[in-house]
C-alpha cells in the first residue's frame, strides 16, 4: 500500500494543529514520524485513521483519493493504528478480544473451534509468550501492546501506525518490537512509527519525517540524518542540561520506607529512600513496579506490609488511604490515572489541594497559581483555561509533572515521568525531579531507560516477578548486569 497525504490541515478552534502537511508512506518501509510534544504527529495520523476529518487536503491510497470518515473505514481500507491507550477490553481474555475483531461476523461464527484455533495460531506468530486465555487487564503493558498489534493485523492491515510504542518498554522488549516491525515491512507492509526515541529510529527506520508546529519541516533517509541533525529539526536548539542530584549523606534521614509491602504483583518489598536520594527501580513491564507505586500513592490497597513517610504510617492493609499532599505521585498513563480531561489546566493543577480549596475556587486565583507552573514545565497550549483533555500526550505528562513536583513534597514516586516527552521536556522534568532530591526530598523513580537510571539514580533496585531481587549502587552497575537481573538471572 502506497499512501500520500497531500496538504492535510486540521484546526481545533483557532489552533492549527496540522498545517498543510504532505507526507509519503511507502510499502516495505518504516517511516519514523518525529517532533516536539504538540507538533501535530498524532493529529496527522488520526486523520489517516479516520478519527479526525481534515479541514483541507487529501489522502491518496495507491494513487486514488479517499475521504476516510471513521476508524472502521480506515481499517476496511487496510490502515491500522496501535495506540498507547489500548483499545482492548480489559475484562475479556486475549482470545475474546481477538474474536471481537470481526464485527460483521455473528458471534457464533467467531466462536467456532476452527476460527478460535486460527486466532490462537495468529497470536502465536506475533506474541508466542502470551496466553490466549489470560485476562487482558492482567497483562503487562508490553504484552498488551502485542495483543493490540495482533488485533490490527487480524484485520489484514497493510499500513500500520504505531503511536509511541516503545515509550514504556525495556531495552529487550523494545528490541523484540523492532524485530516484529522489521518483519512487517519485509512482508511489504508500510509502517509509521511515531516516536521520541532516537534509538527507535536507529533500530528500524528507513526514513524520517520531522514535524514542528503542525508542519512537516524535514524528510530524509534515516541513514543520512544524524542524531544531532534530527534534534535540530525537532526543536531548533540544544536541549537544556540536566543537573545531577548530589550524593546523599550516608547518615541522611530516611524519609520513605517500605516494609514488606505486597500489593498486586508486588511481594514483600523492603526499601528505604533517604533525604536527597534518588532510588531507581528497573524491571520488565509487569514485574510489580507500577503496583508498588500505586500502593505507596494509596491507589491500590496493600495486601501486607506498611509504607512510612517521615516516620508516619501512611499505608497498611485496612488503613483507609489518606490524602497525602506531602507525597508527589506521577502515575503511569496520565490520561487514565492522573488528570480530569474535562477540567481546565488550572483546576487540574489544583487537584492535589482539593481538600483545602474553597467551595467555589476563584478562577483568577487558580490561574495565578497555574501560570508559573505551566511556564516552568512548558505545557502547550500555555492557557490555564484550556481543557486538559485537549492536550497532546506529552503535554498531559508535563501537566502531571508540574502538579506533582510543585510544593516541595517530602517524597516523590515517579512512574515513567518522561514517558512520551521530547528531548527538551525530558530534560526539564528530570531537572525538576532531581532538583527536589537536591533540596532534600526522597525520590523513588521507576524507569524503563537503563542508561538514564545509571546516569542519574544513586541506587537501583531491580524487580522481578514482584520481588526486589537486586539492589545496586548505580556508580558500580552496568546495563548488562541490570538487564540480566531484570530477566531473573541470579548474581554469579
Ligand atoms: N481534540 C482537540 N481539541 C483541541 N486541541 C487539540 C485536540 N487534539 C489535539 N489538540 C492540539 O493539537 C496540537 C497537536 O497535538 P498532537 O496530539 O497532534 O501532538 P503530538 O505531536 O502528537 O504531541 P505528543 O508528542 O505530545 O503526543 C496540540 O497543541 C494539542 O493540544
Amino acid at each position: 500500500m502506497h499512501l500520500k497525504l497531500v496538504g492535510l490541515t486540521k484546526r481545533f478552534g483557532t489552533l492549527c494543529a496540522v498545517d498543510d502537511a504532505t507526507l509519503e508512506i511507502r510499502p516495505g518501509e518504516v517511516l519514523a514520524l518525529l517532533g516536539e510534544n504538540g507538533a501535530g504527529k498524532s493529529t496527522l495520523m488520526k486523520m489517516l485513521y479516520g478519527v479526525h476529518l481534515p479541514d483541507a487536503g487529501r489522502i491518496e491510497i495507491d494513487s486514488k483519493a479517499h475521504a476516510i470518515t471513521s476508524p472502521r473505514h480506515a481499517m476496511a481500507l487496510g490502515i491500522g493504528m496501535v495506540f498507547q491507550q489500548f483499545s482492548l477490553v480489559p475484562a475479556l481474555t486475549v482470545r475474546e478480544n481477538l474474536v471481537l475483531v470481526q464485527p460483521a461476523a455473528p458471534w457464533w461464527i467467531g466462536m467456532r473451534a476452527s476460527r478460535l484455533a486460527a486466532i490462537d495460531a495468529h497470536l502465536k506468530t506475533i506474541a508466542p509468550g502470551v496466553d490466549p486465555d489470560a485476562c487482558v487487564g492482567q497483562l503487562p503493558v508490553g504484552q498488551m501492546q502485542l495483543v493490540e498489534l495482533a488485533k490490527v493485523l487480524l484485520r489484514d492491515a497493510r499500513c500500520v501506525v504505531f503511536d509511541e510504542p516503545s515509550a514504556v518498554l525495556t531495552p529487550s522488549e523494545a528490541e523484540r518490537l523492532w524485530g516484529l516491525i522489521r518483519n512487517l515491512t519485509a512482508r511489504g507492509l508500510a509502517v509509521v512509527l511515531i516516536s521520541h526515541k532516537l534509538a527507535d529510529v536507529r533500530a528500524c527506520a528507513d526514513r524520517v519525517a520531522v514535524m514542528r508546529a503542525g508542519r512537516v519541516v524535514a524528510q530524509a533517509d534515516a541513514q543520512d540524518a544524524g542524531d544531532a541533525q534530527i534534534v535540530e529539526w525537532m526543536v531548533g536548539r540544544a536541549p537544556p542540561a540536566v543537573r545531577a542530584p548530589h550524593a546523599p549523606a550516608a547518615n541522611a534521614a530516611v524519609r520513605l520506607e517500605l516494609r514488606g509491602v505486597s500489593a498486586g504483583v508486588a511481594r514483600g518489598v523492603d526499601l528505604i529512600v533517604r533525604a536527597g536520594e534518588v532510588l531507581g527501580i528497573a524491571g520488565m513491564s509487569g514485574s510489580g513496579q507500577t503496583e508498588l507505586a500505586e500502593a505507596i500513592a494509596g491507589a491500590l490497597p496493600l495486601a501486607a506490609g506498611e509504607v512510612i513517610l517521615d516516620g508516619h504510617r501512611l499505608r497498611a492493609p485496612r488503613l483507609a488511604p489518606e490524602p497525602t499532599p506531602q507525597l508527589g505521585y506521577i502515575a503511569p498513563e496520565p490520561l487514565r490515572n492522573a488528570v480530569a480531561p474535562e477540567l481546565t489546566l488550572a483546576l487540574n493543577l489544583a487537584l492535589k489541594r482539593i481538600n483545602t480549596l474553597p467551595f467555589m475556587p476563584s478562577r483568577a486565583e487558580l490561574a495565578l497559581r497555574a501560570v508559573p507552573l505551566i511556564a516552568r514545565f512548558g505545557v502547550r497550549p500555555a492557557e490555564p483555561q484550556a481543557l486538559a483533555g485537549h492536550l497532546s500526550g506529552g503535554n498531559l505528562q508535563k501537566l502531571v509533572a508540574a502538579r506533582e513536583l510543585a510544593d516541595a513534597p517530602a517524597a516523590v514516586v515517579a512512574c515513567y515521568p518522561t514517558m512520551g516527552l521530547d528531548v527538551s521536556a525530558t530534560a526539564q522534568v528530570y531537572d525538576a525531579l532531581f532538583g527536589l532530591a537536591r533540596s532534600g526530598s526522597a525520590v523513588l523513580w521507576i524507569s524503563e531507560d537503563l542508561d538514564d537510571l545509571l546516569r542519574h539514580a544513586h541506587r537501583i533496585a531491580v524487580m522481578f516477578e514482584g520481588r526486589v531481587i537486586a539492589l545496586f549502587d548505580a556508580a558500580q552497575a552496568t546495563p548488562a548486569e541490570l538487564g540480566a537481573r531484570m530477566a531473573g538471572q541470579v548474581a554469579a
